[in-house]
């Protein structure tokens, strides 16, 4: 049986799903050289932002096809350490989206009404009503930085309490923005006519230290920054000296630099800043909806299925994923099969998408034939995340042509391989309820499903033939479950494909080539 390490707090919810599949241990607060000594008995890590998943973990984790990170931002995992690996690394994108967005929009409500000072104050005794006088938000110049999920339920939110709304966000068009009622400005004019201004971006290193000493200088000298982002995408101490000089209004910070938070002389800011220790996410909804979605996508890698939201296999979105799933299977038959057609080393492989697949969203497919093809020669060590970069490294050619005009089928994938050994082709389509079926191998039409154990010939097309291969099995005890032949003239050569229940024994395809007529015989293990 599989097992997860859960080395976070995360709902039971989650735990439940992984325990359908896989033995569960939750480890929480594990040192880093803790984690890296158990890491190696575990299959996937599932974590939230608290576990620091750095290169050594992933090189020690040397079992681990998966971790699922129960939240938006993977900034805490080294993605292309577990690219390399072939790990898959997945989140949820939308599970906390209305929670962090609620929290950004308690902060602004927050500080401009003083609320957590003005509490604490009555707690202590005190009846101070001059000390905490506010600012409204009605009519306030709101600057967006990030306009995706969480920045537009942030738009969506402020606009109906009456604020005018600027967004800056370089990857969403002015269209888009208007929509959302933002008028999309740059950077320079947001900082300088925002009121208020909320960070909704990822830390990457454009967005570091996006707000410094010089940002803050063009600021307005009543302006509060909002940042339930990443820590780090704030100079902490160029903000606590802008608000300690008068520079700016105020901030209010659910993430630090680092975390938790030490030492800092952002402690010492009194009422004109907020400091909340990483809530964004802290709903008990958010937490149930990250637990499900990224527990599901363990759950489904664990069963060989692919994950709806991996965050390092291209192209691959989970609308995408729903419409693409059964022909990510089919690809991955074809390049399986096609693979030991082949024999011997592939130097080239040909991805045909024809009809409905000839589209630029089926990118994933080519990645699945080359993880169907590799498969022999790896394993379980081939998947998603690693097939390019596998097929690369053995300098396996891929061409890729799309033919939205082939009408045979809804939409059909044909796979040419080329190799040390000859050439080789399969076709193949979703019939009836999305059941896969070979449509064609070498050229020879045919209309088989493919099932675990097949042999396949080229024979000539004569009289007596299917005869004698049937008993040249069965008096090898090979147990025939279906048959088809594909022709293109009659008496000409021809393809068998057959189904059988167990593996060919060892030594008898040597004897299905002396049958006369037939000139070739292969046998596959889907
Ligand atoms: N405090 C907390 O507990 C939580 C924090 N987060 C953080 O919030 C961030 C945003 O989350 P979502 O809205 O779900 O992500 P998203 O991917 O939907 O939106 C991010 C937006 O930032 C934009 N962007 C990227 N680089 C930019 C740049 N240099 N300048 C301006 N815009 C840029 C993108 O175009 C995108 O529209 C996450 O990256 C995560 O770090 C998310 C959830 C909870
Ligand atoms: O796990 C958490 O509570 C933090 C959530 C977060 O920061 C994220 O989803 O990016």
């Amino acid at each position: 049986m599989s097992k997860v390490l859960v080395s976070d707090p995360i709902d039971q919810a989650g735990i439940d799903i992984l325990s359908q599949v896989a033995t569960v241990d939750v480890k929480t607060g594990l040192k880093p050289a803790e984690l890296i000594e158990i890491i190696g008995e575990y299959d996937a890590l599932m974590i939230r932002s608290g576990t620091r998943v750095t290169q050594e973990i992933i090189e020690a984790g040397t079992q681990l096809k998966i971790i699922g990170r129960a939240g938006v931002g993977v900034d805490n995992v080294d993605v292309p350490a577990a690219t390399r690996k072939g790990i898959i690394v997945v989140n949820s994108p939308e599970g906390n989206t209305i929670a962090a967005a609620e929290h950004a929009l308690a902060m602004i409500l927050s500080l401009s009404r003083h609320i957590p000072d003005a509490n604490a104050s009555v707690k202590r005794g005190e009846w101070d009503r001059k000390t905490f006088v506010g600012a409204e938000v009605y009519k306030k110049n709101l600057g967006i930085v990030g306009l995706g999920k969480i920045g537009s339920h942030v738009a969506s939110v402020a606009k109906a309490m009456g604020m005018k709304l600027l967004a800056y966000d370089p990857f969403i068009s002015t269209e888009r923005a208007e929509q959302m009622g933002c008028q999309l400005v740059d950077l320079d004019l947001l900082f300088q006519q925002a009121d208020y201004i909320t960070l909704h971006i990822p830390k990457t290193p454009e967005t570091t230290n996006l707000i410094n000493a010089k940002t803050l200088a063009k600021m307005k000298p009543t302006a509060r920054i909002i940042n339930c982002a990443r820590g780090g995408i704030i100079d902490e101490s160029a903000l606590a000296a802008a608000i300690k000089e008068g520079k700016i209004g105020g901030a209010a910070l659910d993430v630090f630099d680092s975390e938790p938070l030490g030492e800092s002389e952002l402690r010492s800011l009194g009422k004109d800043i907020i400091l909340t220790p990483h809530l964004g996410a802290s709903t008990t909804e958010a937490q149930v909806n990250v637990a499900i979605d990224v527990a599901e996508q363990i759950r489904d890698v664990i069963l060989g299925l692919p994950a709806r939201s991996a965050v390092n296999i291209p192209g691959l979105g989970p609308d995408i994923l729903e419409e693409l799933k059964p022909y990510m299977q089919l690809a991955e038959t074809l390049g399986n099969l096609v693979g030991q057609l082949a024999g011997g080393r592939v130097e080239t492989l040909t991805v045909k998408l024809q009809g409905e697949l000839a589209t630029n969203k089926s990118q994933p497919l080519v990645v699945a034939a080359l993880k169907g093809l590799l498969y022999q020669a790896l394993r379980e060590r081939v998947n998603y995340v690693n097939a390019s970069i596998e097929a690369k490294e053995r300098g396996i050619r891929v061409i890729e042509t799309r033919d939205a005009s082939a009408r045979d089928y809804a939409g059909s994938l044909h796979l040419e391989a080329t190799g040390t050994l000859g050439t080789h082709s399969v076709t193949g389509a979703l019939l009836g309820d999305k059941e896969i079926h070979l449509t064609d191998v070498d050229g020879f039409p045919i209309n088989v499903p493919p099932s675990k154990y097949m042999l396949f010939t080229l024979h000539r097309d004569m009289p007596g033939i299917i005869g004698k291969l049937g008993s040249l099995l069965g008096s090898f005890n090979v147990n025939i479950a279906s048959m088809q032949v594909g022709r293109k003239i009659v008496r000409g050569d021809a393809v068998m494909a057959l189904s059988i229940d167990d593996p060919l024994p060892d030594g008898i395809l040597d004897e299905i080539t002396k049958v006369p007529g037939i000139r070739d015989a292969y046998t596959v293990t889907l």
